[in-house]
């Protein structure tokens, strides 16, 4: 099959563009056609149905787990519970996660799963029993060295908590290390809480050493405040930045003094939203308003898109960190690069998540119990070593982007394994 019908045979947009995304990266590392042809077939796509007997009537959920490459090691990502979640958002998610996890370094390759459910709108015992399905329809697809999954989008500690327990009474033994981001108290580790925004504001921080003059004193506009973008502006105003803007999906905040991030999370917590915050100095805006302000750094951190083709030219920010998922498109990449803004990519920069997940298999497999602080010392090392190394490639590169030199750095470590595995 040609690179370009690999590419357009998915009536995905956010499939085709991971995957033109991929193409880019392939065609500038060197690596071959034949490279890009099986990165782009995910390895093994499991469909489930999840029957679950909620008063007597049977429901069926549908459920996908898509594995899509392992030649660094048992497959790794999360589970997202999502009423329009699709097969192939899945498999674009799953290949993100295999670049993901080769950029920093871990001995995995890339999963990720889906069940088609709206979780607001279930009971707990309905979410229980489809949580408990389908850990029993992957069983035999999943295990510490075959498939490691963990909690994406609408999923949390209790999801893993019943996952894992169910796991462990089907291959009737104890099996922590098959699912991370557990709670504490079943052998999950003390970071997970904030394990994303503190690896995001390392990248900042490591990015504002290297284009700015240092992360004291930098402005910062964060969008989005739920648990990535709270604790990176946690941790950023710890490190000495200022952050001056905050929005939500309820609304924005500017204050050119900034912000104790902790203090407008306890009003969000309180009232819903970082819109209701007031104080001296604070001012609403709109969230138009926020992407566009006058800062050194702006942090996309609550969904995909936001910046794009229609916004890329109003950005002022001299450098922008995807905290979340694909929150810049590849038009707007190209329109940023010429006007010589920076773009840090997701891969890297919200990668703090699954260095943590790996960190807390380690632990589990080997039945260690980290402390907070040794953890932390751990993910600081690995998510300052990924940024350096793409750094360092992006420096020797002409004409490319920085997600070029992290796809490229991630690709380059795959390529080796499936050459030396006598795969291609
Ligand atoms: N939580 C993690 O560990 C993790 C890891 C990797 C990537 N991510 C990515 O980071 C992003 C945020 O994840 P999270 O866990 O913080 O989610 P969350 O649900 O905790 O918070 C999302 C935030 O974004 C805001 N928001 C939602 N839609 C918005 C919109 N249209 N406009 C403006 N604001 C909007 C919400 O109000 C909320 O403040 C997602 O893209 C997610 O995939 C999260």
């Amino acid at each position: 099959m040609g690179l370009n019908s690999s590419i357009t045979r998915y009536n995905n947009l956010f499939l085709n563009s991971v995957l033109s995304n991929l193409k880019r990266a392939i065609d500038l590392g060197g690596f071959g056609e034949e490279f890009f042809t099986y990165l782009s077939h995910p390895m093994r796509t499991v469909s489930v149905s999840i029957p679950v007997k909620i008063n007597g009537t049977i429901k069926i959920y549908e459920g996908y787990r898509v594995q899509h490459n392992n030649a660094l090691g048992p497959f790794k990502g999360g589970i997202r519970f999502h009423p329009e979640v699709t097969l192939e958002d899945d498999m674009a998610l799953a290949t993100i996660m295999t670049l993901k996890n080769s950029l920093n370094g871990l001995p995995y390759g890339g999963a990720k799963g889906a069940i088609r459910i709206d979780p607001a709108k279930v009971s707990k015992e309905e979410l229980e029993a489809v949580s408990r399905g389908y850990a029993r329809a992957l069983v035999q697809f999943i295990g510490p060295d075959i498939d490691i999954p963990a909690p994406d989008l609408n999923t949390n500690p209790q999801i893993m908590a019943w996952m894992v327990d169910e796991y462990s009474k089907m291959v009737g033994r104890n099996a922590p290390a098959t699912f991370t981001a557990k709670p504490v108290q079943l052998w999950g580790n003390p970071v997970r809480e904030y394990s994303t925004g503190y690896g995001a504001a390392l990248w900042t921080r490591n990015a504002a050493r290297r284009f700015l003059k240092g992360i004291e004193g930098a402005t910062v506009a964060v969008q989005g405040f739920g648990n990535v973008g709270y604790w990176l502006s946690h941790f950023l105003t710890e490190m000495g930045a200022k952050v001056v803007a905050i929005g939500d999906i309820g609304g924005a905040i500017y204050n050119p003094n900034g912000f104790n991030p902790d203090d407008v999370k306890a009003t969000e917590r309180k009232t819903g939203t970082v819109a209701n915050y007031s104080g001296s100095g604070v001012r609403k805006i709109g969230m138009d308003e926020l992407l566009t302000l006058n800062v050194d750094i702006l942090v996309p951190a609550a969904v995909e898109g936001v910046i794009n083709y229609s916004n890329a030219n109003a950005v002022k920010a001299k450098i922008i960190m995807e905290a979340a998922n694909g929150p810049v498109t590849a038009d707007a990449e190209e329109v940023l690069y010429k006007r010589g803004i920076y773009v840090f990519p997701d891969i890297g920069v919200n990668a703090g998540g699954v260095v943590m997940s790996y960190l807390e298999w380690v632990e589990n497999l080997q039945w260690f119990i980290w402390d907070e602080e040794e953890t932390k010392k751990k993910l600081d090392y690995m998510i300052t070593n990924a940024f350096n190394r793409v750094y360092d490639r992006w420096q020797k590169m002409s004409g490319a982007t920085i997600r070029d030199a992290a796809y490229i750095d991630a690709l380059d470590r795959i390529y080796q394994a499936m050459k030396w595995r006598g795969w291609i």
